[in-house]
């Protein structure tokens, strides 16, 4: 492929965070005297940051209406599901199988490798510690951490600003459509993992450059290229 920087999604793409996501979900919801809901509808609701994640489970459906839910109400559920998963965090997150090995093979092999993820930065540093990758990405951008978050391709952008590469010499790796449309939006090439978190749809829809089924597959095809 002849590229110089690797831009990694998180959540459904090196980690598995669906199960600790659900669990701080459930507790904002029983904290607010609402129903919980099961993991799999709860994965569902996930790529577009927590405050959407709070309104979809806040209505129960992953369509939010205009003037469906307060600011305020949103606001408060907010803030309960941070504090759920400040402490929650972490507990049965994994990373998918090969993921470890393969950054390392990746920046060995001599690739820079950035992270931008829509979960809100201050989550990002306790779950990288707790998989030794602090020293990994190059450059770590959260959901909050600028003005827009992906499918904008902003955060590509600045990415590639900050480490003086062009979009060209990027590739855009994730498992959800704000993944791919934002890196089709920077005008990058985009790979995907199809075993991610993606509103339930097969992501090779959104034509990415290539998909696999697996880390490994996307180390070996990164690899050979
Ligand atoms: O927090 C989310 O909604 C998704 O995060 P991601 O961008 O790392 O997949
Ligand atoms: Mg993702």
């Amino acid at each position: 492929m002849d590229k110089q920087l690797l831009i990694f999604d998180f959540d459904g793409t090196l980690i598995d965070s669906v199960p600790d996501l659900a669990d701080a979900t459930n507790a904002m919801l029983t904290t607010l005297g609402k129903t919980p809901y099961p993991l799999n509808s709860i994965r569902n609701w996930v790529g577009n940051g927590s405050r959407m994640l709070v309104e979809r489970a806040l209505v129960g459906k992953i369509e939010v209406l205009e003037g469906e839910l307060a600011k305020e109400a949103v606001d408060h559920a907010e803030q309960v599901f941070f504090d759920a998963y400040k402490n929650i965090s972490g507990s049965k997150t994994v990373a998918y199988p090969d993921v470890d090995s393969g950054l390392r093979k990746l920046q060995a092999a001599g690739y820079e490798l950035a992270l931008v993820t829509n979960k809100p930065i201050r989550f990002v540093p306790k779950i990288l510690q707790a998989f030794g990758w602090q020293d990994i990405f190059s450059e770590v951008l959260g959901g909050d951490s600028l003005s827009s978050k992906k499918p904008d391709p902003a955060p590509l952008l600045h990415v590639c600003e900050t480490l003086n590469v062009t979009p060209k010499q990027a590739v855009m790796i994730g498992d959800s459509r704000n993944d791919i449309l934002a890196g089709q939006n920077a005008n990058m090439d985009t790979l995907a993992l199809s075993y991610g978190y993606n509103y339930g749809q097969d992501i090779r829809e959104l034509n990415p450059t290539a998909a696999f089924d697996d880390f490994s597959a996307l180390v070996d095809y990164l690899l050979k290229s």
